[in-house]
């Protein structure tokens, strides 16, 4: 791996039930980069998100992230090794604090935290309270989740992604169904991930967010890669008819 790919993505395919989803797809993401990924509904974004994750099962290709094929491990061996992700729908559990909620993204460190040694039990606790502090979530960190308005419920899933201090970080849509300031107020918090030592790799609809925050952008259509590059790749007319679209009906 050279220094400056985190994440290779290459020849990935997927097919469900003998449909093909995602065909020869890759892509590439620098260590502490911001690439979007982008394209019509159905176009098979989360389907590579969760290949890279590994909770699907690509049926060819290679996921090399910092050096190794990922792709044999199960899904929490790869968070275990720096690719956390968050989800389209935050996962949490309504009867649990915003704290206990995020330690559950410790599970790749063992199956249950009660079977860590004390020591190792008050580190994760200690960096899952660093972690909602991150997301400027300290103050609520004993509070149930369930009467937590949707942007401050995001902020908790984006913290128990956090906790594994991941290198890599995919995120799937995670501006949508958000308020304007609750958009404004995620995207501040993405945008300085980076800088953070996070790479991140970001399923996204809505094309001004995309253009402001991602270096690059990769396109898929119909499970192929349609273009790749700078944000300015959006223009390309292919790029403009296969997604905006669609695209405008989601925003
Ligand atoms: N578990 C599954 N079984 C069968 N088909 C699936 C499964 N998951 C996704 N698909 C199909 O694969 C295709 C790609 O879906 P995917 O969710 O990856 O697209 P997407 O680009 O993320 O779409 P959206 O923008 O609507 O979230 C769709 O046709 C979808 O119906």
């Amino acid at each position: 791996m050279t220094d400056d790919v985190l994440l290779r993505v290459s020849g990935v395919t997927v097919s469900f039930g003998g449909a093909p989803v995602l065909a020869d797809v890759g892509l590439e993401v620098p260590p502490e980069g911001f690439v979007g990924l982008v394209g019509p509904n159905g176009a098979g974004k989360t389907t590579l998100i969760n290949a890279i994750s590994g909770l699907v099962r690509a049926s060819a290709g290679e996921v090399v992230h910092d050096g190794r094929d990922v792709l044999p491990l199960p899904s929490h061996r790869r968070a275990a090794r720096g690719i956390g992700r968050t989800f389209q729908q935050a996962q949490l559990l309504d009867g649990l604090t915003c704290l206990d909620n995020v330690l559950l993204g410790g599970f790749a460190w063992a199956p249950w935290l009660g079977w860590l040694a004390p020591r190792r039990r008050a580190q994760v606790r200690e960096l899952a309270e660093q972690a909602l502090a991150d997301v400027g979530l300290a103050d609520l960190r004993h509070h149930p989740v369930a009467d937590l308005p949707f942007g401050v419920r995001r902020r908790v899933d984006l913290a128990r992604a956090l906790l594994m201090r991941p290198r890599l970080l995919l995120l799937d849509e995670p501006l949508s169904g958000l308020s304007s300031a609750e958009r404004g107020a995620m995207a501040e918090l993405l945008a300085g991930l980076p800088a953070s030592g996070v790479a991140v790799l970001m399923v996204e609809h809505d094309v001004d967010w995309v253009r402001r925050l991602c270096a690059r952008v990769v396109v898929l259509d119909y499970g192929v890669k349609l273009a790749d590059g700078p944000p300015s790749v959006l223009d390309q007319p292919a790029v403009r008819e296969a997604y905006l679209g669609t695209a405008q009906e989601d925003q």
